[in-house]
């Protein structure tokens, strides 16, 4: 598997363009033989066209897919489906051209229908929210293959069908694609899925024609207000999910007012989860955290899950922190409505391997080294969540290695700075993907927030390259103390001046790790 496009069923179903012009109402708007046209996929990009596709030709936010349709049909599309609006600016093609009133909506229905809708034959979980969708849905996967020989992950992170995987181009990709993938899933042997939804795939309909077993609501905070435009619009699109005909039923955590206002508003059965111990919420809700001890055991976290018929469940986070606390505790009630036993459920999450570049221990203490991980916190919230996560588990100092994107928020370096700042012992400055910004200007603006906390930058360090950041933090910490590195997670690459090197933290670390151990006897 090379690309998410390529990911198609081998043996992909045949189906007669008439026949789907006729399920779907569309029209035709030239004289072209519509029986002779055999479909066997979807798409709305025209450099994924397979031949035997239908390029669904979709009114973008930039262009009109339209003005693509020549090239899809050179590539091998049999047909062209688009509005009133694309129609009228077709040059006459060789293949049929049929209209929608709204082909995006049409993309993923249609794509179901081609691909014999994959998804009633499988298990399927979707999580959404504004942080944690990637954790959660890697500890649902980890509870389904308890119970599921097969199983398939889509997510930010990759796209993966057993233990075979590639990169993935975004959170939630294109129906088609979508669709395409669970045929090939299921072709595969594959009895569920566990799938991250973004709230632009809402917006946008890339879940359209899906209808999910479970759904899940980690939480939300502010974030892609240039697209939904409000926190409320930002909410609706995400309580999309909600609704019939898109999920069966729901698990909602309420630790805040969004999730509250959601489970009040939500039209499917939906279960509330309170993880915060002692909150308010968690008296009324069907499940709660009642009790938590982070990080005891220089790992996890262990937490008591009471059940809606009142039982208290032991149970164990594998990452550390709170919110994983909460991560967890919601994958074990989605993982066990998708059809996993509780007590199976609660000991696969406990055991959940690593999840790429999320909290993830890529140096184990011992052996003179300190503990090291690599986190995807990007934002001043998450970063303070991360530092809070591993200082139970630090005996010793704490030391961070971050940077802050280029040619996005400018006015959270400060911010990040002095969090840093705050919450680390000692601080590595350096770079995260610059894109068309100076490096050295980023760096600095980070550094004014440090230095509004520490005036003498003591235990303060700046390097001008990211595998150099990681090599010194790696040399200058002991035993008892901990490395994080945040800020790009599981990334393949880093972006510097319109360039993508290939680059990853872990990558580094462990090559770090390799030069130390090498020659070199070590002390704590
Ligand atoms: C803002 C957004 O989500 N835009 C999506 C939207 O783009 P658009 O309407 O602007 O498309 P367009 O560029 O005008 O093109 C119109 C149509 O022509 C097609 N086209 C275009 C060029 C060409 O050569 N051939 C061709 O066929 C396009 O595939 C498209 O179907 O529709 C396109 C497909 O129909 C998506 O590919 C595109 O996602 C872009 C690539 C994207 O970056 N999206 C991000 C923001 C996103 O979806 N992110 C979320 C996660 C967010 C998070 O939580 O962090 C995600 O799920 O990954
Ligand atoms: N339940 C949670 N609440 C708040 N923050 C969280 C939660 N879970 C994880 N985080 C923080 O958010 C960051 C991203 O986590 P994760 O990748 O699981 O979320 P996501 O929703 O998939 O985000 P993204 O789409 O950016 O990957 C982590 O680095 C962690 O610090």
């Amino acid at each position: 598997m090379t690309s998410p496009a390529r990911m198609r069923p081998a043996h992909p179903a045949e189906h007669g363009l008439a026949a789907l012009a006729d399920l779907f109402s569309l029209v035709t708007a030239s004289d072209a033989q519509l029986d002779d046209a055999r479909v066997t996929g979807v798409t709305v990009a025209s450099n994924d066209v397979e031949p035997g596709d239908v390029f669904v030709a979709v009114p973008g936010l930039r262009v009109h897919g339209a003005a693509y349709a020549a090239q899809a049909v050179e590539a091998g599309a049999v047909a062209v489906i688009t509005d009133t609006a694309g129609a009228a600016t077709l040059a006459a093609l060789s293949v049929p051209v049929l209209v929608s009133d709204d082909p995006r909506a049409l993309a993923g229905p249609l794509a179901a229908v081609v691909h014999e809708r994959p998804a009633d034959r499988l298990t399927t979980v979707g999580i959404t929210g504004t942080n944690g969708k990637t954790t959660t849905t890697y500890f649902v996967d980890a509870a389904l293959r308890a119970v599921h020989p097969v199983t398939a992950v889509m997510g930010t992170v990759e796209l993966r069908i057993g233990d075979e995987g590639i990169e993935s181009p975004r959170t939630t990709v294109e129906a088609p694609v979508l669709q395409a993938i669970l045929a090939l899933a299921l072709e595969r042997g594959a009895g569920a899925v566990a799938m991250e939804v973004s709230s632009h795939a809402l917006a946008l309909g890339r879940v359209s024609g899906l209808e999910l077993d479970v759904v899940a609501f980690t939480n939300l905070q502010r974030d892609h207000l240039d697209f939904h435009g409000d926190m409320d619009g930002y909410f609706r699109d995400k309580a999309r999910l909600f609704a019939p005909g898109q999920g069966r039923r729901g698990v909602v955590v309420v630790d805040d007012e969004w999730g509250r206002r959601l489970v009040r508003e939500a039209q499917i059965p939906v279960e509330s989860l309170a993880t915060h111990v002692g909150a308010p919420e968690g008296a009324d809700a069907d499940w709660a955290v009642v009790a938590a001890d982070i990080g005891l055991d220089g790992v996890g976290s262990a937490f008591t899950l009471r059940t809606p018929d009142g039982a208290l469940l032991e149970a164990h986070s594998p990452l550390p922190g709170l919110v994983n606390v909460s991560n967890a505790a919601l994958a074990i009630v989605v993982a066990h409505r998708a059809g996993v036993p509780l007590d199976v459920a609660v000991e696969a999450v406990g055991h959940a391997g690593a999840i790429p570049g999320r909290m993830e221990r890529v140096i184990e203490r011992g052996d003179g080294l300190p503990l090291a991980l690599v986190d995807y916190a990007h934002t001043p919230d998450a970063l303070v969540l991360a530092l809070e996560a591993v200082r139970p588990i630090t005996p010793g100092r704490l030391v961070i290695v971050f940077g802050s994107d280029g040619d996005r928020d400018q006015g959270k370096r400060p911010i990040m700075g002095e969090i840093a700042a705050r919450l680390a012992d000692v601080i590595v400055v350096t770079d995260e993907n610059p894109r068309s910004e100076e490096p050295a200007a980023i760096r600095s603006a980070i550094l004014d927030g440090v230095r509004a906390v520490r005036p003498d930058l003591t235990d303060v360090h700046e390097a001008t390259s990211r595998t150099q950041a990681i090599h010194d933090a790696l040399a200058l910490a002991h035993e008892p103390d901990t490395v994080i590195i945040t800020g790009k997670g599981h990334e393949p690459t880093q972006e510097i001046a319109g360039v993508f090197h290939r680059y990853n933290d872990r990558d580094v670390l462990r090559s770090a790790r390799a030069e130390l151990t090498a020659p070199a006897e070590r002390h704590a």
